[in-house]
């Protein structure tokens, strides 16, 4: 890919070792891109890319309890970001839930494209169609029904 995205990836606890592992496999392709993070996913990935010694731009926002899905969800309306990977727990309860539903709200609105398993995120990363000059992604068409 020649495109520089920005790539926001977050994980709950319980799927932080899934994406680790993924970030880790795809690191060749993570590190020419810019990663902005909720915080302990963040600074789970940036520890095992420095163990083996991958370099990555690796922003950390607030962990996502205490906001850092808001944060993610910002820059998402302010279209800095072109991607989301976002493994949920949905298994458990999260206690922030409100916070992950604008993060996966905004998304949608903003037409960003979300991954929220690793078979998409595959899809997405390996996807031709960021460097696509011609391909121009077609905004939702809200229509607005008068009741
Ligand atoms: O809670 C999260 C996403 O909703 C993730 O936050 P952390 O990466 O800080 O654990």
């Amino acid at each position: 890919m020649k495109k520089q995205l920005t790539i926001a990836l977050v994980a709950h606890d319980n799927r932080k070792a899934d994406m680790v592992e993924w970030a880790v496999h795809n690191a060749d392709m993570l590190s020419i891109h810019k990663l902005v993070c909720t915080g302990t996913t963040g600074s789970l990935i940036r520890k095992a890319f420095q163990e083996k010694g991958i370099e990555a731009d690796i922003t950390c926002m607030n962990s996502g309890p205490l906001g850092g899905d808001a944060e993610i969800a910002a820059m998402v309306v302010r279209k800095e970001v072109n991607l989301a990977i976002f493994l949920i727990d949905d298994l458990n309860a999260q206690p922030h839930e409100a916070d992950i539903q604008m993060l996966l709200r905004q998304c949608r609105v903003h037409n960003v494209p979300i991954a929220c398993n690793r078979y998409s995120a595959d899809l997405m990363i390996t996807s031709t169609l960021w460097d696509n000059e011609d391909y121009v992604p077609t905004e939702p068409k809200y229509i607005y029904f008068k009741r």
